[in-house]
């Protein structure tokens, strides 16, 4: 055996390890198995690199920064571990909240319905209770209150609908402090391109210390930075590159990269 380790090279003992890595199932990452029967319900068995690395991060309570282009399954990396930790929160807690525990911000109304619909499929598979509300520029401004009342474990929304609900005082800042304990800026490379920045702003005073905030984009621009930097306090930056690619030249020289099978993962 030590014969054989002493004959392969430490870089082909590196891709040995890396390629276990990447054979990492989603019950290794720690996931629930309610989620993972829903997962096989809709015939997925296997994370994304993207997946792989993020949802133990995310489980472990950190904030994090995920890059990776569009369709690289950025969306389960922060569903299914969020959907997680609020299954343990809805069992563990006694406490009457007043606000949502979790939103979700996007940029548009179509991908709130996207994200709203995934959300209500997973917990219909799982058969677990959460509220899920949608909230859109259609939502009629006296129905916020009868759409907010419960109030919802999850609000997926745009920015501009939560700065709406916080200036009618239907989402009572003091309730969004007590309450809110994951927030996640999705398609966040749009937000601010959208116009959103004030509404970000109205927010942000207000999301309590100890809430996890995550931010997910297919790019990394000047717009990201500037959340980042607005929301998130000391994330784990996650970039997905695929080797090859121009952007590989770009990376700074003091992150550290790992290769996740044809991609690289800067953290
Ligand atoms: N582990 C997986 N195995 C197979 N398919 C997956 C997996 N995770 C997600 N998918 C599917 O891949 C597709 C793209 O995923 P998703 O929409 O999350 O990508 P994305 O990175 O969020 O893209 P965007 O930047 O457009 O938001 C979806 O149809 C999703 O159901």
């Amino acid at each position: 055996m030590s014969s054989l380790m002493e004959n392969l090279s430490k870089k082909e003992v590196e891709e040995e390890e890396e390629d276990e890595d990447d054979e990492k199932t989603f019950e290794e990452l720690g996931l629930d198995s309610r989620l993972i029967r829903a997962l096989i319900k809709k015939d997925i068995s296997k994370p994304t690199p993207i997946q792989r690395v993020a949802i133990p991060l995310i489980l472990e309570g950190k904030d994090v920064v995920a890059q990776a282009k569009t369709g690289s399954g950025k969306t389960y990396a922060y569903l299914l571990p969020l959907l997680q930790k609020l299954f343990a929160d809805s069992s563990s807690t006694t406490i009457k909240k007043t606000a949502p525990n979790a939103f979700i911000l996007v940029p548009t109304r179509e991908l709130s319905q996207q994200v709203y619909s995934e959300l209500k499929s997973l917990l219909e598979l799982c058969r677990v209770q959460l509220k899920v509300v949608q909230l859109t520029s259609n939502t009629h401004a006296s129905d916020l209150r009868a759409t907010l009342a419960g109030p919802p474990d999850i609000l997926v929304s745009t920015p501009a609908c939560i700065s709406t609900c916080i200036s009618k005082n239907v989402l009572p800042t003091k309730s969004i402090q007590d309450s809110l304990s994951i927030l996640v800026l999705d398609e966040a490379d749009l937000l601010l391109s959208y116009g959103y920045e004030d509404d970000l702003k109205a927010l942000t005073p207000h999301i309590p210390r100890r809430c996890q905030c995550l931010l997910m984009s297919a790019t990394l621009s000047a717009d990201v930075e500037k959340l980042k930097k607005l929301v998130l306090h000391n994330p784990v930056s996650l970039t997905l590159t695929e080797v090859g690619d121009k952007k590989d030249e770009i990376i700074p020289s003091n992150v550290q990269q790992f290769r996740v099978r044809k991609f690289y993962l800067v953290v």
